[in-house]
């Protein structure tokens, strides 16, 4: 379900400051950064991101499938009815849970599943309506993407995260494509994050550019 906090959650997460410049040696003169500069939080972005995208791909392929399917049963605590809806979902990689199955039951229940499309770096996601056996292409970063098909506004975003806090922030790729594609949207979504309970960070650092989600569904 929606989960604000999850005090049950380990929260494993390096007790190291968030920046690095100060480590750099003297001699090199530079001016030291504040912590919460944003090239620090770039810098601490990045280090979180690997460290927990090699986590989650250590989970084995049936533990993985056990925790996408607690994820899909609280998604539709969360999301409710789905009928005459869009949900735009995802094709999941990098470890991210999989939650294609759940979406296939979206379609049964008189929904519609969309997909996100990177149209161009920096530029806000397309969403694309897909339904079993429609073709796919391989889009940026080779992600699976339908290869044709309207370009629709959901009324359901699921964000995979990468890592969240308990404010509800997502941590993704690094791309900025979520943040910019709600930010870009007229009429807002019902933006949920889904994601391992093991990818809680204490706070993911928001920036001016950060938007929360409504919820973040984890297992
Ligand atoms: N399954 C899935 N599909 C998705 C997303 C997602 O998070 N998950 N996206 C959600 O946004 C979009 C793709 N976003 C992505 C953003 C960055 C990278 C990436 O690999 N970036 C490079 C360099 C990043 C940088 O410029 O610093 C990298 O990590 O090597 C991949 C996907 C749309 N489709
Ligand atoms: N609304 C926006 N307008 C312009 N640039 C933006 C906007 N939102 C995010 N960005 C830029 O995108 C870059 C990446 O942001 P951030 O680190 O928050 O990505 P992310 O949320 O992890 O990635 P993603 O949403 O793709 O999974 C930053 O440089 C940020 O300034």
């Amino acid at each position: 379900m929606a989960e604000k906090s999850d005090s049950d959650t380990e929260i494993r997460e390096y007790a190291s400051p968030p920046c690095y410049a100060h480590e750099l040696s003297p001699e090199y003169g530079g001016q030291s950064e504040p912590e919460d500069s944003w090239s620090c939080v770039l810098r601490w972005r990045k280090v979180e991101r690997q460290r927990l995208i090699e986590e989650r791909l250590a989970i084995d392929a049936d533990e993985r499938k056990k925790r996408s399917d607690r994820i899909a049963s609280r998604l539709d605590l969360a999301i409710g009815k789905v009928s005459g809806r869009i949900v735009s979902g995802y094709w999941p990689f990098r470890g991210e849970p999989d939650l294609r199955n759940w979406a296939i039951t979206v379609i049964e229940r008189g929904g519609r599943i969309a997909l996100p499309v990177v149209i161009r770096k920096g530029w806000p996601l397309e969403f694309r309506i897909w339904s079993p056996g429609d073709p796919l292409e391989r889009g940026v970063w080779n992600i699976l993407v339908p290869s044709r098909g309207p370009s629709v506004l959901p009324d359901v975003v699921i964000a995979p995260v990468v890592g969240f806090d308990g404010a509800n922030y997502r941590l993704g790729y690094g791309g900025g494509f979520f943040d910019r594609t709600l930010a870009a949207m007229h009429r807002r979504p019902l933006a949920i994050g889904v994601g391992y309970a093991g990818s809680r960070l204490e706070t993911i650092r928001p920036q001016p550019h950060d938007i929360a989600m409504d919820a973040i569904v984890t297992d």
